[in-house]
């Protein structure tokens, strides 16, 4: 069977073929309804603790670009927030659009923003990451927009990396970058329990996402664009609209850590 992706073949309507559990009662993302989230006192401060030298490298996985990280250590973690427990950060990554006008998983009240960053983290209370993404508690991830803005001096170090791995499967070193340049400066947040917005779709994930974007240049938008879903060789295709539609809430809970 032909791989998924996005495009009409292989795309979000076509995932529950192979993935039956597309139509689970955890998918993600959702709609976000600020009005019809709960205040949760009981929620944490995110504690994000990330260090720049587990940073390892950035590679075009043929669904986004993704930057690795070294996680034999609790050197960059997540902690407190809705969550127990220390996860560690994996890897981060983002889906875009083709225009500025949509690129988000998650929506606010309908409102789909350009681009949405994922930091994906696994609860160490499990022997390894592969182990953490099939537990219904094994998954942290911490999502923030992006709006179209000043130009983003953080994000342009990435960009700057793109012309080593326009083609999927290309990877290159990527050493000494801190993640957390890439937060918002506050991190009131909504909490859901869900699921990987791409196969295996695996209903392990603890959501959690940013109330406040962080700025991308419409520039910045143009170069996500030119990366490629195609490997070298192949008949060239834009990496672009990389993003699953908002699914059922189906009676889930979204909590609010702000009032
Ligand atoms: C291709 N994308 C996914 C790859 N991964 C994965 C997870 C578990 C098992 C697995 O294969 C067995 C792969 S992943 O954990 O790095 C994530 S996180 C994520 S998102 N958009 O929900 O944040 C999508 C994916
Ligand atoms: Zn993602």
């Amino acid at each position: 069977s032909h791989a998924w992706g996005y495009a009409p073949n292989n795309g979000p309507d076509k995932w529950a073929d192979n993935f039956p559990i597309a139509n689970g009662p955890r998918q993600s993302p959702i709609d976000i309804v600020p009005g019809e989230a709960s205040y949760d006192a009981g929620l944490k401060p995110l504690n994000l603790k990330y260090d720049p030298s587990t940073c390892q490298d950035i590679l075009n996985n043929g669904h986004s670009f993704q930057v690795t990280f070294l996680d034999d250590t609790d050197n960059s973690t997540l902690t407190d927030g809705p969550i127990s427990g220390t996860y560690r950060l994996k890897q981060f990554h983002f889906h875009w659009g083709a225009s500025d006008n949509r690129g988000s998983e998650h929506t606010v009240a309908g409102t789909k923003y350009p681009a949405e960053l994922h930091l994906v983290h696994w609860n160490t209370k499990y022997p390894s990451f592969g182990e953490a993404a099939s537990q219904p508690d094994g998954l942290a991830v911490v999502g923030v927009f992006l709006k179209i803005g000043d130009e983003n001096a953080n994000l342009q170090k990435l960009l700057d990396a793109f012309d080593a791995i326009k083609a999927k499967g290309k990877q290159t070193t990527f050493a000494n970058f801190n993640p957390a340049t890439l937060l918002p400066g506050c991190l009131d947040y909504w909490t859901y329990d869900g699921s990987l917005t791409t196969p295996p779709l695996l209903e392990s994930v603890t959501w959690i996402v940013c109330k406040e974007p962080i700025s991308v240049s419409s520039e910045q938008m143009a170069k996500f664009r030119s990366l490629l879903f195609s490997a070298e060789g192949e008949a060239e295709c834009c990496m672009v609209d990389n993003y699953r539609p908002p699914q059922p809430l189906k009676g889930r809970a979204v909590r609010a850590s702000f009032q």
